[in-house]
């Protein structure tokens, strides 16, 4: 999409303008009889100002979890690890709670949250809480912050004749524009959109994805949480691959979307489910967070797998968190299709049989 600004590295944002530098970011959850969940493990990661990096993988890879350790909106039972650094503004997994609602949650990171009607006051009307919370984080006049949250409604495609209604008098559609207008009204340096377009139509994903887009230009950043891969190519600078906690791959959206392709089997099988493209899911199912195994978490349903993916996790290098990466594609013109050929092992002890 035209005007998408260019990170300077396809890695990691240029550390200049990194907006937001997550390093080593590790959740688990405390369970019963000792037993642990883990739901993050050692995720790093930079945001550039004026970028959208989508956040993708499937149900319960630790996107929401991730999202709310950057807020602050981790249960009790949650143990944190890492940092999560803003230009301005304290670590944002080590602040304190009165930190984080007083001068971060709003101000310095906005959320469009993946369950709006959990997040919307039920007793006051749509109106009543964008105009509040306008107020409330710019200290604008009554007449103003009204003008405001006009606009923000206008700007989540919410209907204006619908603003004076309770959140239960909402379709799920519009409890959802409902929390994106209130997420836009604090115009945060950083916007984390936790599924920002589920039970929207095309039109309004697009809608949605635009207006999400031009609140991160201009030096502003969004990290995008994702089912939706079309959505994320028509938005994102660049594409983060969740799988089990672990960022498994983190690519340009050129790269990840048009030839050469994802690198770690995942991301592109991921990318070949489409419907546009080879329509085929991934066999299996991903690994209970509880008991992970040994090695590559992804070795079970992979069918590059050695004998080093059982027992050795891989690192992220160059972008790909895989022994046995896959080669680039080939551009258009030279040779058709995916060409599953590999590059040689990252560790000892033998290729992939
Ligand atoms: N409070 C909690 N206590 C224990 N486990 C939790 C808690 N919250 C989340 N989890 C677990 O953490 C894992 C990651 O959940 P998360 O909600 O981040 O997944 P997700 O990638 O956002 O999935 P989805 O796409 O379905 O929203 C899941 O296994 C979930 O069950
Ligand atoms: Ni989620």
């Amino acid at each position: 999409m035209a005007g998408k600004a260019q990170p300077a590295s396809p890695i990691g944002a240029d550390a200049v303008s990194a907006l937001l530098s997550v390093t080593g970011l590790s959740v688990r959850f405390r369970m019963r009889q000792g037993r642990h969940i883990h739901a993050v493990t050692e995720v790093s990661f930079d945001l550039a100002a004026g970028e959208c990096l989508a956040l993708v993988g499937e149900s319960g890879c630790g996107k929401s979890v991730l999202a709310a350790a950057l807020l602050g909106l981790l249960p009790g039972n949650a143990q944190v690890r890492g940092a999560a650094l803003l230009p301005q503004g304290p670590d944002l997994l080590s602040a304190d709670e009165t930190t984080m609602a007083k001068a971060v949650r709003g101000r310095q990171v906005g959320l469009v949250p993946q369950s709006p009607a959990a997040h919307l006051t039920p007793v006051r009307t749509v109106r009543a809480q964008l105009e509040e919370t306008v107020r409330e984080l710019t200290g604008v006049r009554r007449a103003e912050a009204r003008t405001a949250a006009l606009e923000a409604a206008e700007r989540a495609a919410f209907p204006a004749d619908h603003l004076d209604r309770h959140p239960h008098q909402l379709s799920g559609g519009l409890a959802q524009r409902a929390a994106t207008a209130l997420a836009l009204v604090g115009d945060a340096p950083l916007l984390i959109a936790d599924e920002p377009t589920t039970g929207l139509d095309r039109d309004l994903v697009e809608h949605t994805v635009d207006e999400l887009r031009r609140h991160a230009e201009d030096g502003r950043g969004l990290l995008m949480i994702t089912h939706d891969l079309a959505a994320a190519e028509r938005i994102a600078d660049r594409v983060a691959v969740m799988y089990a906690g672990r960022v498994v791959e983190i690519a340009s959206a050129a790269d990840f979307f048009g030839p050469p392709g994802p690198r770690h089997p995942y991301a592109r099988g991921l990318l070949n489910a489409l419907p546009e493209r080879e329509f085929t899911p991934i066999p299996g199912n991903p690994p209970e967070l509880g008991a992970l195994p040994d090695g590559c978490a992804f070795a079970p349903r992979c069918t590059r797998v050695a004998k080093a993916c059982r027992t050795d996790t891989p690192a992220l290098v160059e972008g790909t968190a895989c022994h046995f990466p896959l080669e680039r594609t080939a551009p258009a013109g030279a040779g058709a299709g995916a060409t599953a050929g590999m590059t040689g092992p990252r560790v000892g002890g033998g290729g992939p049989r």
